[in-house]
């Protein structure tokens, strides 16, 4: 019988990379890079799409600072970093067909997107949100990768702060979204510093618990209205989750992996076109990916 076929032309799949400066972003690109090609055969490439990335463990297939730089903008427009950060966004942003331009050049691959750490640029600013939602209606089925860095559940307000950075990033970018806390490693080392289990950090659990650890807090306990305010509207949200990621362990890439393909679609089916065999593959549960990593690797 001949396979039906949902025609999927000019379909691609990948993954946006962001976070605060320092959360693990360049480290995870270089390192989910390899562990894609390497271990999971998956045809990968990376595009750097921060025009200030000077330390880069990897080599992009597309980089922004052909186009652009921060450094070119600073000593040309007499900006600042921030500002000077703003102005490559939005110079990408009118520059849209010369990244459109690169990526057909690319046929047939995940892609990677390693984004700069301004948080101001996934909060607020619409230039990121404008380029992604074009690629989404060219067929790009992009999912973003929030990483923080899972530091900030050592102290309850700082963790409050992670959540409504998360709540607000999702909001604002309105791309399927995975949040991570990254360096699990040193999370799990100091776990018994930690004020609650680390499920309560990641299935971010009765919020109450927090708002009490607030309310009693020095500095904090002055805003007791506020912090209520906060966190039943993080609450009222329920829409913020986290999975841990140590970048140097196969296993957590694994795990997220399997997070980030449910998001962006990818389980479904890769390609240029999806058969109603790959989607019944899933649905009975056909050898995975993540199987195959297990009976070849562990
Ligand atoms: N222990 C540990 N350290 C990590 C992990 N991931 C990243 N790091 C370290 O965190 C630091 C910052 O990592 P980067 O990858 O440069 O972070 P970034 O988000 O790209 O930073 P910016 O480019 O400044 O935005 C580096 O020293 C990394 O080695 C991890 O899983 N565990």
């Amino acid at each position: 019988m001949a396979l039906q076929r949902i025609k999927k032309a000019e379909s691609h799949f990948g993954q946006v990379v962001i976070g605060p400066p320092g959360s693990g972003k360049t480290t995870y690109c270089a390192k989910v890079y390899n562990f894609y090609k390497d271990k999971l055969n998956r045809k990968v490439e990376i595009v750097n799409l921060d025009p200030a990335n000077e330390n880069m463990n990897y080599t992009p297939k597309i980089d922004i600072m052909q186009l652009v730089t921060v450094e070119d903008v600073m000593k040309e427009l007499n900006l600042g970093p921030n500002g000077a950060l703003m102005y490559c966004m939005e110079y990408l942003e009118q520059n849209f067909d010369w990244l459109l331009n690169q990526l057909t050049k690319i046929k047939d691959r995940y892609l990677i997107f390693d984004m700069p750490g301004q948080v101001e640029l996934f909060t607020h600013h619409t230039s990121i949100k404008d380029v992604f939602g074009r690629l989404e209606k060219l067929g790009y089925h992009l999912c973003a990768v929030h990483l923080v860095d899972s530091h900030y559940c050592s102290d309850p307000p700082k963790f409050i702060s992670t959540l409504l950075l998360s709540l607000s990033t999702m909001l604002q970018i309105g791309l399927p979204h995975v949040n991570v806390l990254s360096k699990a490693d040193l999370l799990k080392k100091n776990a018994s510093k930690l004020d609650f289990g680390l499920d309560f950090y990641t299935d971010v659990l009765n919020l109450d618990y927090l708002l009490e650890m607030l309310d009693d807090g020095p500095f904090t306990k002055k805003f007791k209205k506020l912090n209520g305010a906060l966190v039943g509207l993080i609450q009222d949200y329920s829409l913020v989750g986290f999975v841990l990621l140590d970048a140097k362990s196969d296993r957590s890439l694994l795990e997220l992996k399997s997070a980030v393909d449910k998001a962006n679609g990818y389980i479904y089916g890769s390609g240029e076109e999806r058969s109603i065999q790959t989607l019944l593959s899933c649905a009975v549960g056909a050898r995975t990916e993540s199987e195959r990593f297990d009976s070849d690797y562990m």
